[in-house]
C-alpha cells in the first residue's frame, strides 16, 4: 500500500492510498479519516463507517463536500472511503457517467467484458477489509456501512447480505431497487446478463424481503429530488420493509435534492446513528 496524501483535520488524519487490487485487476485508490482518538502508539481500536459513494464519484467527494471530519472526530470513529469501481486505462468503460468507471454497482460482474475488473462487492468484503485492518487502527467488530444513491444502495445490500460485519446500516438518496429502474436495468444488463434472476441477489427491496436484519436502517432522501421518482422510488422499500418486519425510519427531507448539500445537510444524523450503535 502506497500513501498518496496526508492532512491533519480536526485533530486526526484524513489520508489517501493506493493499492493493487487482485480482485480488480488494478490499482485502486481509498481515503481513511482516522479520528484523534487513535494516538501514536495506542493500542485502541475504533469503530469503523464505511462510505460508499454514488454514480461518478471517487473517495475525494464525501471527504471534500460533506464535512464528515468533524463528526466523525467528536464521536471517534474512522470512516472508510473507497472508489466506486475499477480505474485506469486497462479498464472496460463507457461514455455514459452511469456505466462502467466511477458505476460499479458494488456487484460482481458476470459478463465480458466486465468480469475480469467488475467485483466491487468481493473488494470491499474480502479485500480492502483485510488490507485497512492490517494497517489502520479500526475495529473489525465494530463495523457500520452508509453511503449515497448508488452507494446508499450498495450498503443496503451489503448490510444485509454481511448483518454480521455491518452492525449499523443507513443511506441517503438511495436507489431503493435498481432491478425496476432505469440507472439499474442498464447497469444490471450490462454487468450480470439478461436473465433477470441473476439480478436479486443484489438488489435491496428483494434481499430485504427474503432477508431482513435485526438493525435498525436510518434512510434520508429529498423530497425535491430530481431523481426520486424514476431513479429512487423510496416507496418499493418502504413496503417491502414493512411487509418483511424489517425496522425502518425513512425520513424524506422537505426542499433538499441530491446533492452534496443535502448529504452535508443531515450526515450528522447517521454518524451519530451509526456510533450510537457500534459504540452501545
Ligand atoms: N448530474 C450527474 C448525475 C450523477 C450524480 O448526481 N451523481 C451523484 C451521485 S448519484 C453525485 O454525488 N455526484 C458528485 C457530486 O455531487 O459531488 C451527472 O449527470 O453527471
Amino acid at each position: 500500500m502506497e500513501t498518496i496524501s496526508s492532512w491533519t483535520s480536526f485533530g486526526g488524519k484524513l489520508s489517501v492510498h493506493q493499492h493493487d487490487s487482485e480482485l480488480c485487476q488494478c490499482p485502486m485508490q481509498f481515503a481513511v479519516y482516522t479520528p484523534p482518538q487513535v494516538t501514536a502508539g495506542s493500542t485502541e481500536k475504533v469503530p469503523v463507517i464505511w462510505y460508499l459513494s454514488g454514480l461518478t464519484c471517487n473517495w475525494s467527494n464525501v471527504m471534500e463536500k460533506s464535512g464528515l471530519q468533524r463528526i466523525a472526530a467528536k464521536l471517534g470513529v474512522m470512516i472508510i472511503a473507497p472508489d466506486t469501481s475499477p480505474r485506469g486505462d486497462d479498464v472496460p468503460n463507457d461514455d455514459a457517467y452511469d456505466l462502467g468507471q466511477g458505476a460499479g454497482f458494488y456487484l460482481s460482474a458476470t459478463q465480458e467484458p466486465w468480469s475480469t475488473h467488475f467485483h466491487m462487492d468481493r473488494y470491499l468484503v474480502e479485500e480492502l477489509s483485510a488490507l485497512v485492518f492490517k494497517e489502520f487502527a479500526g475495529d473489525a467488530d465494530r463495523q457500520g456501512i452508509m453511503g449515497h444513491s448508488m452507494g446508499g444502495h450498495g450498503a443496503l445490500t451489503l448490510h444485509l447480505k454481511h448483518p454480521e460485519t455491518f452492525r449499523s446500516v443507513s443511506a441517503l438518496s438511495p436507489i431503493a431497487s435498481p432491478a425496476q429502474v432505469p440507472w439499474g436495468e442498464k447497469a444490471f444488463t450490462t454487468y450480470l446478463g439478461d436473465d433477470r434472476s441473476q439480478w436479486s441477489d443484489y438488489d435491496a427491496t428483494e434481499l430485504v424481503g427474503k432477508q431482513p436484519s435485526k438493525a435498525h436502517i436510518l434512510v434520508d432522501t429529498g423530497d425535491a429530488d430530481p431523481f426520486l421518482e424514476e431513479q429512487l422510488r423510496p416507496a418499493l422499500f418502504i413496503d417491502a420493509c414493512q411487509k418483511a418486519g424489517q425496522s425502518l425510519n425513512y425520513r424524506i427531507q422537505p426542499g433538499y435534492d441530491h446533492s452534496y448539500w443535502f448529504i452535508a445537510s443531515v450526515i450528522e444524523d447517521h454518524l451519530e446513528h451509526h456510533a450510537a450503535i457500534l459504540k452501545g
